[in-house]
């Protein structure tokens, strides 16, 4: 039976859409899709989105109507079980005269059903890898991947070049294992802050840009108290670009903050910006960034028990992946908004049938 999402509810953005294309390939369940990112100055379909309805109808044979730039309608009917294969993705077949658009939501769209399906993958992504308003790729390497590693997931992948805005351009390998099976996960005490890990990037930029914003977040975090190992790069790449990129290593979470540079931004007032999340996420206490909040809600509601975590922020982008995830009938999210805690409790169990 077709599932009817309006793709203006709540935070009414591209995830809306990435979710129920992710679960559509799982389950197997056709689904339609309106008033797709109405919520956003320029709604329908970008390159992004439309190469994430491509990667993910590519991998579940699905037969598609309404994936043009722009469109705000799409019908997505998978035409079998996602199959693991060889694929590669470039947003720049979506828009002509290329995109940035972010690569890395393309890959969390593709990856849990490519996690569930029988066989290994190996899957090349390209396009945007650090760019505003989506998970940058080292948050990819050093959040999101090593904690759905304790579910379950696993993934291998390799940055071989770094795509910014607005030229992108980057690629990302991926190997990633099929036939996974997801546990819950458990995330209600963080325990000590171990250390502060950094990457300070920039290409084709003089060395003085990783230096100095290293050397300031050196600064900053000492100041705090943080144990710290920040390492100033720099590497050749297909444009300039440079960002900051924390991960605070608690006993039993990770958590990841960045700020991108551009022209005009001082270094060291990138690495403050960068810092500045750091520190207003630890004096919260909470065990999960407002990132991975929502990003986590899906491995969840596929895993075979309950999870539980808490979270520094409720986002409307976590409301929002709740009640997507609520449509198809998978599982049963809460979130307490004084306690800040998540709890999703899946409805069915995996392997779905289709
Ligand atoms: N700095 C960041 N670190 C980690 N994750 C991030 C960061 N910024 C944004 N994200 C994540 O990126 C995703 C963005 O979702 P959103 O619905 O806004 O998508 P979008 O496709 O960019 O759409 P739109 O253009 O409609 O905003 C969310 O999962 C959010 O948590």
């Amino acid at each position: 039976m077709m599932i009817h999402i309006d793709g203006s509810y709540g935070e009414g953005g591209g995830q809306v859409l990435r979710t129920s294309l992710s679960l559509a390939a799982i389950t197997g369940n056709p689904i339609s899709i309106y008033n797709i990112r109405a919520g956003r100055k320029n709604p329908g379909l970008a390159a992004q989105h439309l190469t994430g309805v491509r990667a993910t109808a590519t991998i579940c044979d699905a037969e598609v109507r309404g994936d043009t730039l722009g469109s705000m309608m799409l019908e997505f009917i998978p035409g079998g079980a996602v199959k693991a294969g060889n694929y590669t993705f470039d947003v720049t077949q979506a828009r002509q005269g290329g995109s940035a658009g972010a690569i890395t939501l393309v890959l969390q769209t593709i990856l849990l059903p490519l996690a569930l399906a029988t066989g290994d993958s190996q899957v090349t992504l390209k396009g945007g890898t650090h760019v505003p308003f989506s998970p940058p790729m080292t948050y990819i390497e050093q959040v999101y991947l090593p904690t759905l590693k304790q579910m379950g997931v696993e993934v291998e992948v390799k940055l071989n070049s770094w795509g910014w805005y607005p030229q992108g351009g980057g690629v990302v390998e991926l190997l990633v294992s099929g036939g996974r099976k997801l546990a819950g996960v458990h995330l209600g005490e963080r325990g000590d802050l171990q250390q502060v890990r950094g990457l300070a990037i920039a290409t084709e930029l003089p060395s003085h840009i990783p230096q100095r914003m290293a050397s300031r977040a050196e600064n900053l975090l000492t100041e705090a108290g943080f144990k710290h190992a920040i390492k100033p790069v720099r590497e050749k790449g297909v444009a300039p670009g440079t960002g900051l990129f924390l991960t605070a290593e608690y006993e039993n979470s990770l958590a990841g903050f960045s700020a991108l540079g551009r022209l005009g931004l001082p270094a060291e007032k990138v690495a403050q910006m960068a810092c500045e999340e750091l520190l207003k996420f630890h004096q919260t206490g909470a065990v999960v960034d407002e990132h991975l909040a929502d990003q986590l809600l899906l491995p969840a509601a596929l895993a075979s028990e309950k999870s539980e975590y808490h979270v520094a922020e409720v986002s409307t982008h976590l409301t929002t992946n709740a009640w997507v995830i609520e449509q198809f009938g998978l599982a049963r999210v809460t979130v307490d908004e004084g306690e800040k805690l998540v709890t999703v409790k899946p409805l069915i169990s995996f392997p779905f049938e289709h």
